[in-house]
């Protein structure tokens, strides 16, 4: 059952919510309280009951803070260009395995790394599924990202067993929020209402180990314990993250 509320769908937007769901697998129902899928201005987003549209999650690549930064210096300078080894070899094949709505992996695939996003909840997969679409349309976007970036829906447990192995494995699980979280964007808090925690994140270092064949990267907030409790090979500082670098063999 697809969850769209407050909209008259056409059979056009039928018919496309019905290809995603049987071309990812997706059963969208709604998964957190008040979420729902709504259509924005051709776009798929995520709305709440009692909140304003300009709270509505969207995945853009196109337009907005990511095709700035893309246009303005997200470059190989960035602490995660560094921390993955982009700046070594720029077509890397990576997974990364907690997909979200897809930020870093575009950062990633603009810098010419081959991403396959993973991602395990329905909803976010269906946000990202529809902004890679938008994006695969777009003049200056269409010749490279639909070959570099590629979405998966499935858990990263079951993912990792079964994709071809990569040079780079990136995680990126939701962290605990602190307790006096006010510099915590709204738009975050919003985001983790709809995914909840990621309670078993621990075991997926050890399987993205496994997969990878030069290193495995985690994202943390600067406050959080390493994955699993697992000391890193060494540590790239960004500006409100570190990221742990797992190194496995050279790049
Ligand atoms: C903090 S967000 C990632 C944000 C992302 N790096 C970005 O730039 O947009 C974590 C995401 O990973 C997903 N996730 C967490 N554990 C997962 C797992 N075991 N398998 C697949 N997806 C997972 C969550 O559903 C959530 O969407």
């Amino acid at each position: 059952m697809i969850v769209l509320s407050g909209s008259v769908l056409s059979a056009a937007e039928q018919a496309y919510l019905d290809g995603l769901s049987q071309r990812f697998g997706l059963i969208l129902t709604e998964q957190a309280e008040g979420w729902h899928l709504a259509w924005q201005s051709q776009a798929l987003v995520l709305r709440h009951t009692d909140l304003p549209k300009q709270s509505d999650i969207v995945v853009d690549f196109a337009s907005g803070s990511a095709s700035y930064r893309r246009q303005h210096g997200g470059g190989m300078g960035e602490a995660i260009a560094k921390a993955v080894g982009l700046n070594k070899k720029r077509d890397l094949t990576l997974i990364d395995a907690t997909a979200g709505l897809g930020r870093d992996a575009f950062v990633l695939a603009c810098l010419g790394a081959r991403v396959t996003l993973v991602e395990r909840n329905p909803l976010v997969a269906a946000l990202l599924a529809d902004g890679l679409r938008r994006a695969g349309e777009q003049p200056d976007l269409s010749d490279w990202l639909p070959e570099r970036m590629q979405l998966h829906f499935a858990s990263a447990q079951q993912a990792l067993t079964e994709l071809d192995a990569v040079e780079v494995v990136y995680l990126d699980p939701m962290f605990p929020e602190r307790q006096k979280s006010a510099l915590v964007k709204k738009e975050m808090r919003a985001f983790h209402q709809v995914v909840g925690e990621d309670p078993d994140a621990d075991v997926l270092l050890p399987a993205a180990l496994a997969l990878a064949s030069k290193r495995v990267v985690v994202k943390r907030p600067a406050y959080a314990p390493p994955l699993a409790g697992t000391k890193p090979s060494h540590e790239v500082k960004g500006k409100n993250n570190r990221f742990d670098v797992y190194v496995k063999a050279a790049i």
